[in-house]
């Protein structure tokens, strides 16, 4: 038995849930859309989901979130989507990224938008990450945009905040509602505590994650 880490474990059972997922979704569909989150704590998700056996060619997959950067930047979560999650046979998966050629996000979310509600929703399956302050997709408690992208029923929002480098552009809560399911993928104590603070309490400004904990959410955690 190779010594395989609780987080690659973890990987390895999320990817094993979303394919099954995606199959039981597709026995009826002829396509199943996957929103996934950006950042670190996906890659060896995507690593494993990318070796699942799927009829590739009929899952879309696009993002929940998104800096506004080119692909080939480092911190493009479209170039890490590119390079972890469609190798080998997922490469035949649609990818829909939520970047255009406009020089903002506020230029470009319309036609991202259009190019987004064309897909199968409702959503298969979307993966939540969270971050140290409760954010979760580009929601976070810190951006002037926070209460439009809590209530909106647009697809796409701007948002820009003071904790992060970049502009970005993010699902609205309201269109990441609309799947059947929904994972968290978080690791780490200090995540362990925030979703514990997040699920004592209400306050969604606070904590932006808490606007998920109420449709089912499979949390996926390693130490
Ligand atoms: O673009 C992003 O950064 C993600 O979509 C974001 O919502 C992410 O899920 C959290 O920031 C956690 O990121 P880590 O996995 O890197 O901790």
């Amino acid at each position: 038995m190779t010594n395989v880490s609780p987080r690659e474990q973890l990987a390895r059972q999320l990817a094993e849930a979303v394919a099954e997922a995606l199959r039981a979704d597709l026995e009826h569909d002829d396509h199943a859309l996957l929103v996934v989150s950006g950042g670190s704590t996906p890659v060896p998700f995507f690593t494993a989901l990318a070796a699942c056996r799927l009829p590739w060619e009929r899952v879309q997959v696009t993002l929940a979130d998104e800096r506004w950067v080119a692909e080939t930047a480092d911190d493009s979560n479209a170039r890490l989507v590119r390079e972890h999650l469609l190798c080998g046979p997922a490469a035949a998966a649609t990818f829909v990224p939520l970047t255009s050629d406009h020089s903002t996000p506020e230029q470009g979310a319309e036609v991202v938008a259009e190019r987004i509600e064309a897909l199968a929703w409702p959503a298969s399956v979307v993966i939540l990450g969270m971050g140290g302050d409760g954010h979760t997709a580009s929601l976070f408690p810190d951006s002037r945009e926070l209460d439009l992208a809590l209530s909106t029923d647009a697809t796409t929002v701007a948002v820009r905040t003071p904790s992060q480098p970049q502009p970005r552009i993010t699902l609205s809560a309201e269109r990441l509602h609309q799947a059947r399911r929904h994972f968290l993928h978080i690791t780490g104590g200090d995540k362990r505590a925030v979703l514990a603070r997040a699920l004592a309490g209400d306050d969604v400004r606070e904590l932006p994650i808490r606007a998920f904990l109420a449709c089912p959410l499979a949390t996926y955690w390693a130490p």
